[in-house]
């Protein structure tokens, strides 16, 4: 159903009341797991969250926050805060970027739709630059994807094809960029015999190179750039394998999401692959957030976030289009989920004001993402997002209580302030220090989460209020790889762990409560597999609202 068509009245609920204050908060990579020295929440102290299970056992459930519960495409697909956030925002479960792409490759459709016959016109002259995150992790982009999608251009006659690799660590175990690396030498070697001219052209970490969001930090792209259109780097060397392991050996810190951006030379030390006019681009990552910075440079004519120096006249194509509301990039080469009369839109069009904060490095989660992949309010008079901008430049272990703080003032004085029906946030910190793989900073972390969900709790209390908390997966919960049979941590012969900086696969908390919650509500025991797509109607209910019904069911009833 198009927009245009969409009856956007919500009936009054039966039952549950109108004009509660509700506030609505998502702890970022908060998950449930085995209570052992690992899982940094059980560790930190962590009173208030704790206190709702113990004092309200029946106001609190876990739900699921993977795999085709959020849309992707097995059980064995952690969670993220694409997929998390929209389905909270959506109410109904959408198959995702990871799933529409390996549809589209499977069934051929990606290579004879329009987004690659566009880049398919540069072949008989041009270079194919691929430019996205290198490794399985299926967050942001997964290597059999490229390996298809390399393989299907070259069959489409791509005679020169060079990849720009993003070094991963943080949806896989730190120190895998050697083996995805390899293996694009392999898939790279394999082409070259085919006849096609494929190699790799420059390397750089994830979260040093490129793949910033939210404009967090341009320099981020700007290293990218340098490396990949330009062909300037610090480091330079002659085989991309051997170039990460001397830059390891190099630095004991060294890790993969940080790596530092090197350029791949020829004997007479040039850069085998800057981009230059007349070349292709696509960059592969399916999912938006971290594509869209890189997506402007390359797209936009005026641009004044760095000096490009050099903007090659390139056919620029992305994964898919990574930014509806700004058609960006242009051309794509698979279509987005389409994620219309999400729960934010429905709510506003029935006068409920909304009021949502983050910091930067999630402020688009809960406006960007929990809209759908949308920017923008839907009506500035009922709505005010607000941006507290995060600490750039540094790993968030050096500053693990991040902006907690004032994001739950934010929200608290927006609670008190009554100008607002709902008040939603995200907290960071459980998710961005967990990725760090520092355990003792996630400690502080998760206390530090904890204490704005008091602030926020607290008003709720004063304004007579309700309270929603969730996550959107887990992470700081394990920071372990463990055994999958046993749940024992995985120990190499000195007795180490190995690091897990990943989200997970556990469910998540889902609690309700304050004192606007009528003692009739309760949660549905009929739902037990219920995901984060349930939460969206259950939040209308609790807005006195009855959902719409292709909606995913509600997790409370009204019962006498
Ligand atoms: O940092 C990110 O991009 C991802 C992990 O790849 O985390 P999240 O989904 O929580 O934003
Ligand atoms: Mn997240
Ligand atoms: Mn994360």
């Amino acid at each position: 159903m198009g927009s245009n068509a969409t009856n956007w009245k919500l009936e009054a609920h039966p039952n549950m009341p109108k004009g509660k204050i509700l506030a609505m908060i998502v702890l970022d990579g908060w998950g449930e797991q085995i209570k052992d020295e690992y899982n940094a929440i059980h560790v930190a102290p962590t009173p208030c969250m704790d206190s709702f299970r113990e004092t309200a056992p029946d106001r609190w459930r876990l739900v699921k926050a993977h795999g085709p519960a959020v849309g992707l495409p097995t059980e064995d697909d952690m969670g993220n805060s694409e997929v998390g956030h929209n389905a909270l925002g959506a109410g109904r479960i959408f198959a995702q970027g990871a799933k529409l792409v390996d549809s589209a490759i499977a069934t051929g459709k990606l290579f004879k739709g329009e987004g690659f016959n566009y880049i398919k016109e540069a072949f008989p002259t041009g270079t194919l630059h691929l430019i996205g995150l290198l490794s399985d992790g299926g967050v942001h982009s997964r290597y059999d994807q490229l390996q298809g999608l390399m393989k299907g251009a070259v069959e489409n006659g791509c005679k020169r094809l060079r990849v720009h690799a993003l070094t991963d660590g943080r949806d896989v175990l730190d120190g895998t960029s050697f083996k995805f690396l390899e293996m694009l030498e392999n898939d790279l070697k394999e082409l070259r015999e085919k006849g096609c001219d494929a190699q790799v052209a420059s390397v750089g970490g994830r979260m040093y190179v490129t793949m910033d969001r939210y404009d967090n930090d341009w320099n981020v792209v700007k290293r990218g750039w340098d490396a990949q259109v330009l062909g300037e780097a610090p480091h330079k060397f002659t085989n991309a394998l051997e170039g990460l392991k001397k830059l390891k050996e190099a630095d004991p810190k060294f890790n993969d999401q940080y790596c530092p951006a090197f350029v791949i030379v020829d004997e007479a030390g040039k850069p085998v692959g800057p981009i230059v006019d007349g070349d292709a681009v696509v960059t592969i990552n399916f999912r938006a957030d971290r594509m869209i910075m890189l997506a402007k440079a390359l797209e936009w004519e005026k641009f004044d976030k760095f000096d490009r120096v050099r903007v090659p006249k390139i056919r620029y194509a992305g994964m898919l289009q990574y930014d509806g509301e700004l058609k960006l990039p242009t051309k794509y080469l698979v279509d987005p989920p389409e994620i219309e009369r999400t729960s934010g839109e429905f709510l506003v069009k029935n006068g409920v004001r909304t009021f949502a904060c983050s910091e930067t490095v999630k402020f688009g989660h809960v406006t960007f993402f929990w809209n759908g992949n949308r920017s923008g309010y839907f009506d500035s008079k009922l709505e005010e997002y607000v941006e507290i901008p995060s600490d750039s430049g540094i790993t968030f272990n050096e500053q693990p209580k991040m902006k907690a703080l004032e994001i739950g003032e934010k929200a608290r004085d927006a609670i008190l302030s009554k100008k607002f029906d709902q008040i939603r946030v995200n907290l960071p910190n459980g998710d961005m220090v967990g990725h760090t793989g520092d355990l003792k900073a996630t400690i502080v972390a998760c206390e530090a989460a904890d204490k704005a969900v008091k602030l926020m709790v607290d008003a709720i209390e004063q304004v007579g209020g309700i309270f929603v908390i969730t996550a959107d997966h887990g992470n700081a919960e394990d920071m372990a790889k463990r055994n999958p049979k046993t749940g024992e941590p995985i120990k190499d012969k000195d007795g180490n762990i190995q690091i897990l900086t990943s989200h997970t696969c556990a469910p998540v908390p889902f609690i309700i409560g304050g004192p606007g919650l009528a003692k009739e509500i309760k949660l549905r025991k009929d739902l037990p597999t219920a995901g984060l797509a349930n939460v969206a109607a259950t939040v209308m209910n609790l807005h006195g609202l009855v959902a719409p019904s292709d909606y995913e069911p509600s997790m409370v009833e009204w019962v006498k």
